[in-house]
């Protein structure tokens, strides 16, 4: 282990430490307020629970509405979520909507796990953050805005990036693990300890305007997430909400659907003799439908939940599983450094002068460049250029002056579309003077002008 990355644990553990002292800290401080308001205002407490009523007359009155919907299984069933213990990985798109519905419920603890601070970005659908928690760790956030909800739920959170090394001891004490976060790297890791210790993870995802759900590895004995894809999705098929974009109800639907369905495992809902394995699709656009798929069983070799699982929490503990690795990155590093200009050489040498017979092309999609583009830029996507089959006269459709010995520099939101469509120009179009610049369009807005708007 390199030696930032020893320092990188060891904060990670002084994170987690911290957590639980503060934690402690709240307890005591809570108790201390009780004890003090109990002896002054009421020496003999009415409203304790009792075997007789198992909940405090607060409880009964805030959970009224829902104990009477008669699958929630009444009083007994209250007790039940107020027992339950549920931890939540991500405090997102999906954590958000989710965790106040849990709260609200009166499940008694519920452990949120995110490393991340708020951004304004994620505010559209980040709903229990607001405008005033921006910058603030999500788990802190979260964590306050839960309090203010349902001050009886114990909150305990995780600032940490959950990883092989931590997984395991954060975890356990848990009976129920949400799956709320947004890379195939985390949801493998996710799954395979929840199988080891033999918990049920209610998982969804999604993106743009859809997304799925589903129950993992459901009381140790339903399919897990290697079940369902032994091999992760090839990196250059996951979108994240940055890249992709997301509608906030979309993404809020799935988070609320989560909830019931923790609901549905706590109040045991579901039993091993009838629970289906399933995935249930949501649309929001064009039209909002939900389809449920049934899903095969367990699979007998599966690396996790099968027969001679190879994924052991000794392996996962000592990093003989690599999920970075397992699960691949994109390689968008295909121009060499001769291939690539600055964004101050962009400027100085092709925005401030006017070279002529120059084309600026931006490869971002329309909508992206109807937010926000620069003056005289060609607006072409690396799938349309992909398409054209390296057609020179395809090409001159949407740019007429462009020929081989054109001088052309690429553009796209970061810089990584545009190292793929320099070499598209380059090798299949046979143009030779092709240049991409380095950071994009972004960089370009941060280190030269900051007033034009970013999304
Ligand atoms: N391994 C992990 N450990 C802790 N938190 C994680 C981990 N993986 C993902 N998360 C958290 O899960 C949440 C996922 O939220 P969401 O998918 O809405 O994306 P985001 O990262 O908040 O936003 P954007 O993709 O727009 O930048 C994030 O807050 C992220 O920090
Ligand atoms: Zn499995």
């Amino acid at each position: 282990m390199s030696s930032m990355e020893e320092l990188q644990r060891e904060v990670e553990r002084l994170q987690l430490e911290n957590a639980r002292l503060k934690e402690q800290l709240e307890k005591a401080e809570l108790n201390e307020q009780l004890a003090g308001s109990r002896e002054s205002t009421d020496p003999k407490p009415q409203n304790n629970a009792t075997d007789k009523y198992p909940l405090t007359l607060e409880e009964y009155h805030r959970y009224g509405r829902q104990m009477i919907v008669e699958e929630t299984g009444g009083v007994e069933g209250q007790v039940k979520l107020k027992n339950a213990k549920v931890l939540v990985i991500g405090a997102g798109g999906l954590g958000c909507p989710l965790l106040p519905y849990l709260a609200g419920a009166g499940v008694g603890t519920i452990g949120i796990v995110d490393n991340d601070t708020v951004d304004p970005s994620n505010l559209h659908r980040q709903i229990l953050h607001d405008s005033y928690s921006v910058g603030m760790l999500k788990c802190d956030s979260a964590k306050r805005a839960l309090n203010r909800l349902n001050p009886n739920v114990n909150v305990t959170t995780y600032p940490v990036r959950l990883d092989n090394t931590n997984a395991f001891q954060i975890f356990e004490g848990y009976n129920l693990i949400m799956d709320c976060t947004d890379t195939p790297v985390t949801r493998y890791l996710i799954n395979d300890v929840a199988v080891n210790l033999g918990l049920t993870v209610v998982s969804a995802s999604g993106v743009r305007t859809e997304g799925q759900l589903t129950i993992l590895n459901f009381e140790n004995m339903g399919p897990c997430y290697r079940c369902f894809y032994p091999v992760p999705p090839s990196p250059n098929s996951v979108s994240s909400c940055q890249e992709g974009g997301v509608i906030g109800p979309c993404i809020g639907v799935l988070g609320v659907m989560m909830a019931v369905e923790a609901m549905k495992v706590i109040l045991g809902l579901y039993s091993t003799d009838d629970f289906e394995p399933f995935l249930m699709q949501y649309a929001g656009f064009p039209k909002q439908s939900l389809r449920t798929f049934r899903m095969r069983r367990r699979k007998e070799m599966c690396a996790a939940c099968g027969t001679n699982p190879t994924i052991t929490r000794e392996a996962i503990e000592t990093s003989k599983i690599n999920y970075t690795e397992f699960c691949g990155s994109r390689n968008y590093n295909v121009c060499v450094p001769e291939e690539r200009i600055t964004v101050q050489q962009f400027d100085n040498e092709y925005l401030k002068v006017t070279s002529p017979g120059c084309i600026l092309l931006d490869v971002r999609p329309e909508h992206h460049y109807q937010i926000s583009h620069l003056p005289n830029t060609y607006n072409i996507t690396v799938k349309s250029l992909r398409n054209m089959d390296g057609s020179l006269d395809e090409l001159q459709k949407h740019i007429p002056s462009v020929s081989k010995d054109s001088d052309i520099v690429v553009l796209c939101r970061f810089g990584n579309d545009s190292q793929l469509a320099t070499r598209l120009l380059k090798d299949d179009f046979g143009i030779n003077n092709v240049k991409d610049v380095q950071g994009g369009f972004f960089k370009y807005i941060d280190d030269i002008d900051p007033s034009i708007p970013k999304y």
